[in-house]
C-alpha cells in the first residue's frame, strides 16, 4: 500500500514538473518569436538603448521591451541572423512534446537538421549578401570572412555546396547506384513512350544495327545499349556503330579481332556495364514477384501451421466417438465351424465319378475343398477329354447328382482343372461377427472395406467399395439381398468414423433401412429441406439424385482448384493444411448411396432417375460418391445397358431364371445358387462364389443404437439444395419460364448435330447437367426437339439451320 502511494506521489510530481517545464518552453518560444519579429522592425531605434539596461527612463520599441531588443541583438544581429527563428520554432515543438506527448516532428532529427542549417545558412547568406548582418548574423559573416581568407570565394562556395550535397546524400540516401537506377527507369519509361510514337516513322532502325553485327552476344549488348544508354554515348561512337561490339570487351576473342583504335574508348563503355547490370537486376526483381513465390509461401504457411497445431484431424469434432464393438454382434458358436461328414464327401465323389463315366469322361484325380455352403470337387480329367464336353453336360450331371445348386466351372480359371460345386447337406452359417473379427478385415487399409462373407475355400473375403467403384445387387425375394446390404453397411460402420463417411438411403419398401434412422446425425446425408434422412418417397429421389450431381460438380471444382485427381489425395492435402478453408475447401467424407429396390424406383419415378444415376456412376468415382443398387427383378428394362455399363461390380443372389442370371452376371450361375446368402460376386472378370455373412435385424438395431446414443453432429450431412423442376415434358410450361441466355446457341448445336441429347449440349457448351436439361425442355417447348424418350436421344424436329434461324426470329 505504502509503495503504491509513494509511486503515485512520484508520478504526480513528475507530471507537475513536466507541465511547468513545458509551459516555460512554450512561453520562451513565444517570447523569442515576438522578440525576433519585432527586432526586424525596431532594431535601429533600440540598438543605442541596449546598454542602459537598468535606466527606467529609457524604453525600447521592441514588443518584448529591452529584453526583446537584447534577445534580437544577441541571436540575430550578433549571432546567426535569420536562422535564429529556428530556435523559437524548436522550443515550440519541444514544449508540445513535453506538454501533450505529441511529437509533431521528430525532436532529435529536427535538432540535427537545425544544427546543420544554423551553421550553413549564415555562412551562405554572408557569401550572397555580404554585410547584411540581419540575414547572416555577425557570426555567419565572420566565419565566411575567415573561410574566404582560407579558400577564397570560389573555394568557400564549393565547400558550401559540397557540404549541402553530403547533407542531401545522407538525408535522402542518394547513392550513385540508387540515383542511376531511378534515372534509368525514368529514361526507359520515356524511351518506351517515345519509341512507340516513333515506331511508325522509323521502323527499320534496329534492323540496320543488327545487320552490321555478327556476334550474337554483341547483338545483345548493342540492343541493350541502344535502348538504355545510347543517349549517353559520345557522338563519334554513336555514329560509328561497328565499334560497338567492343562493349563486350570483357571477352578476349572480340578484343583480339578488332583494330586497336576501336578499343580506345572502353572507359566510355565501362560506365555502361553497371547500367546493363542494373537492367538485369530489374528483370530478376520482377521474377521474384511471380506466383511461384506465393505458392512456396503458402506451403511454408501450411508447414508452420502443421508444426504448430499438427495436421488437420477430421475426427476431432467427434473425438470421443467410439467405434461399434464386436459384442454387439451375435456369436453363432453352435453352427460354426463347418460340419460335413466323410460319408457325404465320399458319396458325392462316387456319384461324380460314375456320372462322368456314364458320359465317357475319365478322371485322373479328384480333390475336395469344403466351404460353408458348398464343397468344391476339383477334377483333373484324363488326357484327351474336351472341356467343352463337360460344360455341355452340366445339366445332365446335375440331374444325375440329384442336387440343387450344382455349378460346373470348366475350367477353373488359372488352374486347368474342372470344378463341380455341390451344396453341403448341412450348410454352415457365416456370422457377421466372425468375418468382422477376422484379421483380414481388422488389419485392412482399404478406403471403404466391405466384408461380404466367406469364399468356397472358407476364406474371409474383403473388398474395397472405393475401387469397385459402384455395386449392383440382384436376387429373387427371400434369397438374402437385404441381409447382404446390411452386411455391407455394417462393415463400413465398423471401420469408418462419422466424419469420413455418409450414407444416402433410398428405401421404397419403407421397412428395410428405417433401422438406420438412429444414426442420422452421425452417418446420414440428406437434403436441407427434408425431414427424414431416409428417403421412402420415390418422387423425392429425383431431387436427391440431382442434388448428389450438384455435390459431385462442386467436389470436382474443389479437386480442380487443389490440383489433385482423387478425393484421397484431396483429403490428404487438406489434412496437411495445404488447402485454405476460407477458399471453400473442406474435408470431404465419402458418400455411399444405397438404393434398396431399384425396380420399384424405376416403376414409380420413371426413367428420370436413370440419367442422374448413370451420370453419378460415370463420374462420381474420383470424388468419393459410390452407389449400391439392389433389385429383385434384374430385368433389362430395370437394369438398362447404360446402368450396367457403369456398374462393373455385381453381386448375384439366387435368381429364378437363366435370363435374370445373364442380365446381372452376363452369364449363367446365379440361377443355380441355393439361396440363403449363397452368392456370386464379380468385378468384371472371374466369378467368386461366397456365402454372405449373416447379420440379423436385432444386431443392426444394436449397432445403430450404440452409435446413435453417442454424441453426434447437430444435423445430418447436408447435401446441396436442389429444387426440382417440371421435367415431365409439358413443353409450354417450360418455355413460359424465362428462356435461357444460351437457348439460341444450344438450338444451333442440336440442329447442326441432328442429335437431341442433353449431354451434347453439356459437352459442346460446357454446361452443368441441370442447366443443359432445362435448355432441352425449352427446346422441346419451342418445337425444336421431340419429347423425352428415355435412354434414346430426342428426335430433332428442325432439319436445317435456315429453318431454325427463322423459327428463332419468330420466337
Ligand atoms: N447370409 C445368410 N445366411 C443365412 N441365412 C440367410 C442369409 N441371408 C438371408 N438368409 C435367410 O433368408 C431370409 C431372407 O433374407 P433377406 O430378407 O435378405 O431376403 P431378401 O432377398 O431381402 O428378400 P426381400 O427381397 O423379400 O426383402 C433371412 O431371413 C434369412 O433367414
Amino acid at each position: 500500500m505504502k509503495n503504491n502511494s509513494n509511486d503515485e506521489e512520484i508520478k504526480r510530481k513528475k507530471s507537475l514538473i513536466k507541465t511547468i517545464l513545458g509551459l516555460l518552453l512554450l512561453v520562451s518560444s513565444i517570447i523569442l518569436l515576438i522578440s525576433f519579429i519585432s527586432f526586424y522592425f525596431s532594431w535601429k531605434d533600440d540598438q543605442s538603448q541596449l546598454t542602459s539596461f537598468f535606466n527606467k527612463n529609457i524604453t525600447a520599441e521592441n514588443l518584448i521591451g529591452k529584453i526583446g531588443a537584447n534577445l534580437g541583438e544577441i541571436f540575430i544581429f550578433n549571432g546567426i541572423g535569420i536562422i535564429a527563428f529556428f530556435i523559437p520554432f524548436f522550443l515550440f515543438i519541444l514544449s508540445i512534446k513535453i506538454l501533450f506527448g505529441k511529437e509533431i516532428l521528430k525532436i532529435w532529427k529536427l535538432l540535427s537538421h537545425g544544427i546543420f542549417f544554423i551553421i550553413w545558412i549564415p555562412i551562405f547568406l554572408a557569401m550572397i549578401f555580404g554585410t547584411q548582418w540581419l540575414l547572416s548574423g555577425l557570426i555567419g559573416f565572420e566565419v565566411y570572412d575567415y573561410l574566404k581568407t582560407l579558400l577564397g570565394t570560389v573555394g568557400t562556395a564549393i565547400l558550401l555546396f559540397l557540404t549541402l550535397a553530403i547533407y542531401f546524400i545522407l538525408e535522402f540516401n542518394l547513392s550513385v547506384d540508387a540515383v542511376s537506377t531511378k534515372f534509368n527507369t525514368l529514361k526507359q519509361k520515356k524511351e518506351i513512350s517515345v519509341s512507340e510514337k516513333e515506331e511508325e516513322k522509323e521502323p527499320f532502325e534496329e534492323e540496320i544495327i543488327y545487320e552490321k553485327i555478327e556476334d550474337p552476344k554483341t547483338i545483345k549488348s548493342e540492343t541493350q545499349i541502344s535502348k538504355s544508354v545510347k543517349d549517353s554515348l559520345p557522338k563519334n561512337i554513336e555514329e560509328n556503330k561497328e565499334e560497338i561490339p567492343i562493349i563486350s570487351s570483357l571477352e578476349p576473342k572480340v578484343m583480339e579481332s578488332k583494330p586497336v583504335e576501336a578499343i580506345q574508348s572502353p572507359t566510355e563503355f565501362e560506365i555502361d556495364i553497371p547500367a546493363d547490370e542494373e537492367i538485369i537486376d530489374e528483370v530478376s526483381l520482377t521474377i521474384e514477384e511471380t506466383p511461384i513465390e506465393n505458392i512456396n509461401e503458402e506451403e511454408n504457411i501450411s508447414e508452420k501451421i502443421v508444426t504448430e497445431f499438427g495436421p488437420y484431424d477430421p475426427k476431432l469434432e467427434l473425438a470421443r466417438y467410439k467405434y461399434p464393438t464386436l459384442d454387439l454382434l451375435k456369436a453363432y458358436n453352435s453352427i460354426e465351424p463347418i460340419t460335413i461328414n466323410n460319408e457325404e464327401l465320399e458319396e458325392n465323389k462316387n456319384k461324380i465319378v460314375t456320372t462322368l463315366a456314364n458320359y465317357g469322361i475319365g478322371i485322373s484325380s479328384i480333390k475336395a475343398t469344403i466351404g460353408p455352403t458348398v464343397t468344391l470337387y476339383e477334377i483333373v480329367p484324363e488326357a484327351g477329354v474336351r472341356i467343352s464336353k463337360i460344360k455341355n453336360l452340366e445339366d445332365d450331371i446335375a440331374l444325375s447328382l440329384a442336387a440343387l445348386g450344382i455349378r460346373i466351372i470348366a475350367p477353373i480359371p488359372g488352374k486347368g482343372t474342372i470344378g463341380i460345386e455341390v451344396p453341403n447337406s448341412n450348410p454352415t452359417m457365416v456370422s457377421m461377427r466372425t468375418v468382422i473379427a477376422s484379421q483380414k478385415f481388422q488389419k485392412t487399409e482399404m478406403e471403404l472395406p466391405i466384408v461380404f462373407g466367406k469364399t468356397i475355400s472358407n476364406e474371409t473375403f474383403v473388398t474395397d467399395l472405393a475401387k469397385m467403384p459402384h455395386l449392383l445387387m440382384a436376387g429373387a425375394t427371400g434369397q438374402g439381398k437385404s441381409v447382404g446390404l446390411n452386411a455391407i453397411v455394417t462393415s463400413l460402420l465398423y471401420k469408418k468414423h462419422p466424419s469420413e463417411l455418409k450414407f444416402v438411403f433410398v428405401d421404397p419398401k419403407k421397412v428395410e433401412l428405417t433401422l438406420y434412422n438412429k444414426i442420422e446425425r452421425h452417418f446420414l446425408a440428406k437434403l436441407p429441406d427434408s425431414e427424414e434422412a431416409i428417403i421412402t418417397d420415390t418422387t423425392k429421389v429425383i431431387n436427391t439424385l440431382n442434388s448428389l450431381c450438384v455435390e459431385m460438380d462442386n467436389r470436382y471444382k474443389l479437386l480442380q482448384s487443389a490440383y489433385v485427381r482423387t478425393i484421397k489425395e484431396y483429403n490428404e492435402k487438406f489434412k496437411e493444411r495445404k488447402l485454405n478453408p476460407e477458399k471453400g475447401h473442406r474435408f470431404l467424407p465419402y458418400i455411399v448411396l444405397v438404393i434398396d429396390e431399384f425396380a420399384d424406383l424405376i416403376m414409380t419415378a420413371g426413367k428420370e432417375v436413370e440419367l442422374p444415376i448413370a451420370r453419378l456412376a460415370q463420374l462420381a468415382r474420383a470424388i468419393g460418391i459410390h452407389l449400391i443398387i439392389a433389385t429383385q427383378r434384374p430385368s433389362v428394362n430395370v437394369i438398362t445397358g447404360m446402368i450396367k455399363a457403369n456398374f462393373p461390380a455385381r453381386v448375384a443372389f439366387r435368381v429364378t431364371s437363366k435370363i435374370d442370371s445373364r442380365t446381372i452376371l452376363d452369364g449363367n450361375g446365379a440361377d443355380q445358387l441355393i439361396g440363403k446368402g449363397d452368392m456370386l460376386f464379380t468385378t468384371g472378370n472371374e466369378l467368386i462364389r461366397m456365402q454372405c455373412a449373416f447379420v440379423d435385424t436385432p444386431e443392426v438395431d444394436k449397432i445403430t443404437e450404440y452409435i446413435g446414443s453417442q454424441q453426434g453432429y447437430t444435423d445430418a450431412y447436408l447435401l446441396p439444395e436442389f429444387y426440382g423442376e417440371n421435367t415431365s415434358g409439358n413443353g409450354s410450361e417450360a418455355l413460359d419460364s424465362k428462356k435461357d441466355e444460351l437457348f439460341n446457341d444450344a438450338a444451333r448445336v442440336i440442329v447442326s448435330a441432328q442429335q437431341g441429347s442433353t449431354s451434347l449440349i453439356q459437352r459442346k457448351m460446357s454446361l452443368g447437367y441441370n442447366r443443359a436439361g432445362r435448355i432441352m425442355d425449352q427446346l422441346e417447348a419451342a418445337g425444336i426437339v421431340g419429347p423425352f424418350e428415355g435412354s434414346k436421344a430426342r428426335k430433332v424436329l428442325i432439319t436445317d439451320l435456315n429453318t431454325l434461324e427463322q423459327l428463332l426470329e419468330n420466337l
